[in-house]
């Protein structure tokens, strides 16, 4: 090793220090060697393939930094990565070029392995590498509104993030359908630790990132430091798991890597878009650890947390939107958080781009050209589906012959809205019931009208569901 090279390398490791975790440190800047100083060109030397791809992945600004800072714009960085055969004393070094040097190879006194670009010819920085553990920072508790959607899972993410490992919620799995808020959660999760009293190595990583990873190790001949690596997390968030399914081999490494942390009071947490017990693809003994922990799952929001979630990202967008249409929104779009998201960044982009304020015919306008075949109108079957949902009953009870006092009072509000909201005549309306006669129909609008004036909790109930007839007929 050249003194010239160890003096310029302290000195980057002095800058680099300043800008990472000490945990990082130790774990990715200890282990490096400087092998040598060509002019303004350092060559460092790391333990295996996968370090020096999570390096790049991971700390290039940094190592970016601390080069420009020691040796100035001209200076450049080269990897010499020692090649991972299971057996490092026997392991030959392989020194990596920039591209377009090709032709003008180096020699050493050990084999060339492979030719590898420098870090800072490959600044394609991927939006997971965010932050060192990959996470998001703007995926927080404080910016994850709170509803009955999703309350179990919050709070068992909350006592996670504050005793990570040591709770009973190990591991935690989080699942819901898509676009519901899962990997904003967990990421919550991470982002919690990571910014605590402890130093945790936090990593949060996709399946298909994972699958990955593992396959490029198999070929690189790097399983060790592949396992090696994520057997030293303190916290691993992995997301979609059920990408996993079918990937036998991945799923035998995961295995190993989640005994060894769970063994070791590391905690480990896990989104899936089904419960375990739906999860096909996966071998049993993975499924049967998966339960060890908590299981908790996250809802469509409710209409409230969707005003709560559109209000929010009003705020961190410095936007002002009226009433109704946030009303609008939240009612119109019940699908996912994503989408509603998605919609109402098209709103502000049409307004601001067209000069124009928000209004709710502009939402209209804008919802129409996204979602084609959105229902604007309200007919007899948006109807049935919003009183039955609102009731909490099966929407085909309104239509059969049942009896029961509450489906009963659900099928006479639906008729009565149905008179009121739509232009079917009685008779259409009572053939839409299960075939009932218009003067079951006339029958239910009176009785309607009577508990509307006498039982002031029906009268409130019925104003909450006109409002979002009101809505869509506007
Ligand atoms: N309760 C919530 N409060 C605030 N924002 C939310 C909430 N739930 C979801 N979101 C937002 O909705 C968007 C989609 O969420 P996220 O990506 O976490 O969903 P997901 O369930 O992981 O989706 P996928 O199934 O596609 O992986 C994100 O922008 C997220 O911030």
């Amino acid at each position: 090793m050249s003194s010239e090279a160890s003096a310029v390398w302290n000195e980057c490791l002095r800058v680099i220090e300043q800008h990472v975790s000490e945990q990082s440190f130790s774990t990715w800047f200890k282990p490096i060697n400087p092998v040598k100083l060509d002019g303004t060109s350092l060559t460092i030397q790391v333990p295996s393939q996968f370090f020096y791809e999570w390096l790049e992945d991971n700390y290039i600004q940094e190592l970016k930094l601390a080069i420009k800072t020691t040796l100035g714009q001209s200076g450049r960085l080269e990897y010499a990565v020692v090649v991972d055969r299971g057996n490092s004393s026997n392991s030959p070094i392989a020194v990596s070029y920039p591209q377009g040097n090709h032709g003008n190879k180096k020699t050493s006194s050990q084999p060339v392995q492979e030719q590898k670009t420098t870090p800072f010819e490959m600044e394609s920085l991927g939006a997971e590498a965010l932050t060192k553990s990959n996470l998001n920072p703007n995926y927080t508790f404080n910016t994850y509104i709170e509803g009955d959607c999703n309350r179990l899972a919050r709070s068992a993410g909350f006592a996670v993030a504050t005793k990570p490992g040591i709770t009973s919620f190990n591991p935690l799995m989080v699942y819901g359908g898509v676009g519901l808020g899962k990997t904003h959660l967990v990421q919550a999760i991470g982002n919690e630790i990571k910014n605590g009293p402890e130093d945790k190595f936090v990593l949060y990583v996709s399946s298909e990132k994972f699958v990955n990873q593992f396959m490029d190790s198999i070929k690189d001949g790097n399983v060790k430091s592949f396992t090696n690596f994520y057997m030293q997390v303190d916290v691993l968030i992995i997301d979609d798991i059920q990408f996993l399914a079918g990937k036998d081999r991945t799923q035998e490494m995961f295995f190993h890597i989640f005994n060894h942390l769970h063994q070791s009071k590391k905690q480990i947490i896990m989104t899936s878009d089904c419960p375990p017990r739906d999860l096909k693809g996966l071998e049993e003994r993975l499924l049967s650890r998966f339960k060890w922990g908590l299981t908790a799952d996250l809802q469509m929001p409710d209409f409230e947390t969707r005003v709560a979630i559109i209000r929010r990202k009003m705020q961190s967008e410095g936007i002002f939107i009226p009433d109704d249409v946030v009303e609008y929104l939240a009612y119109t779009v019940d699908t996912n958080v994503r989408e509603l998201e998605g919609i109402l960044i098209s709103l502000i982009a049409h307004a601001s781009l067209n000069r124009v304020e928000i209004s709710l015919q502009l939402a209209k306008t804008v919802m129409k050209n996204i979602i084609k075949d959105i229902e604007t109108e309200v007919g007899i079957e948006f109807i049935q589906k919003a009183v039955s949902e609102y009731y909490g009953i099966n929407q085909d009870d309104l239509k059969a012959k049942t009896r029961k006092k509450e489906i009963v009072v659900a099928r006479q509000v639906a008729m009565y809205f149905s008179k009121e909201f739509t232009n079917h005549s009685l008779k259409s309306i009572g053939y839409h019931f299960g075939g009932r006669d218009h003067s079951t129909v006339i029958h239910a609008v009176t009785t309607v009208n009577d508990l509307i004036e006498t039982d002031s909790t029906f009268r409130n109930s019925v104003n909450e569901l006109k409002k979002k007839f009101k809505m869509r007929s506007y």
